[in-house]
């Protein structure tokens, strides 16, 4: 098959967010593109896509963003823009994306993973084990704020949003001691100034896909198809199909406490899962291997048990 690859005069349309974090991550995508294919950069274009998401979330600033509505709140109208062929690839953090995507279109190229750590950020500390006791902690994120007070039972979590600047201001006027992002974000970013430091995946495991960008595109786009091929990340595929078969067999969602991690050692998988009661009361979690190819068996298998000892109404908040 000849590929028409794209050029200037008809460039191949890159779909994202505004956010610098989006822009970065389709930057990335579009120096690999033209790199594999020796094409000038002028022969991608970047669509700058508004979401519902991102609307409701400068509106509602304040509000937790699980409060703010379903799924696909900031993938929605990027999909829509896919579909109706008003641009030919969607550049996404994985982390965000839900385990199935609509009729029509596939996400199955990875780049290669960043740093899948969480970050501590604090001013004055430099690691979780330095909080005293009582401290406060900002997060909006259910699973960190779970594993937190699983841990940690004396701790104060306050609701926390924003970008790393919002939040570093927060910081500095005292409204908590520390706040939490991914490491990988602020290495796109390159925010070097920022006072944050990894925290040990045994500490806190990351969120499932947490650190891979993905790309979306239409199911029968035979050129998308066959030019994401030649970026595609074979390892972090492999990892992404036992951590998201995992995460498909639990239903979750943005509003359940799941980590989960799967990593390759030769041709070993190992695959680290863990959920959490939303108040952080209860833990349960597993760590087993598998040859690289069974990722996705394990993922689901490992679900099963998990939700075979959580039991009935383990992810139900207890008022
Ligand atoms: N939910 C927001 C989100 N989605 C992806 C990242 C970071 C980059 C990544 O994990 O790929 C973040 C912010 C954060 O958790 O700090």
């Amino acid at each position: 098959m000849t590929l028409t690859l794209p050029s200037p005069a008809s460039p191949l349309k890159i779909g994202t967010r505004g956010s610098p974090l989006a822009l970065a991550q389709a930057y990335e995508t579009r120096s690999r593109l033209a790199a594999a294919f020796d094409l000038p950069l002028e022969a991608f274009e970047i669509v700058v896509i508004k979401t519902t998401g991102d609307n409701q979330a400068l509106i509602a600033a304040d509000k937790p963003l699980k409060e703010l509505g379903g799924k696909g709140l900031f993938t929605k109208e990027i999909e829509e823009d896919l579909l109706s062929g008003a641009i030919d690839i969607a550049v996404h953090s994985m982390k965000d994306m839900p385990v199935a995507q609509p009729e029509g279109l596939a996400l199955d190229t990875y780049l290669p993973r960043e740093d899948v750590r969480d970050a501590f950020i604090s001013p004055a500390l430099t690691s979780l084990h330095e909080l005293a006791e009582g401290a406060v902690v900002g997060t909006s994120s259910l699973r960190r704020r779970a594993q937190l007070l699983n841990r940690r039972p004396d701790l104060n979590v306050v609701e926390f949003r924003g970008n790393v600047q919002t939040r570093l201001r927060k910081l500095s006027e005292g409204v908590a001691d520390c706040t939490f992002l991914a490491m990988a974000g602020l290495n796109r970013l390159a925010m070097a100034d920022v006072p944050a430091n990894p925290i040990e995946t045994g500490d806190m495991l990351p969120a499932v896909a947490q650190g891979a960008i993905g790309i979306e595109r239409r199911a029968d786009d035979g050129r998308a198809a066959e030019m994401l091929a030649a970026i595609h990340d074979g390892e972090t595929g492999l990892r992404l199909a036992a951590e998201r078969a995992f995460l498909a067999a639990l239903d979750g969602s943005c509003e359940t406490p799941i980590a989960g991690l799967a990593e390759l050692h030769g041709s070993t998988l190992r695959l680290r899962g863990e959920v959490l009661r939303p108040d952080g009361s209860e833990s349960i979690s597993d760590d087993q291997t598998c040859p690289v190819e069974d990722g996705a068996e394990l993922g689901r298998e490992m679900a099963a048990k998990l939700l075979e000892k959580a039991g009935k109404g383990f992810f139900d908040w207890k008022s």
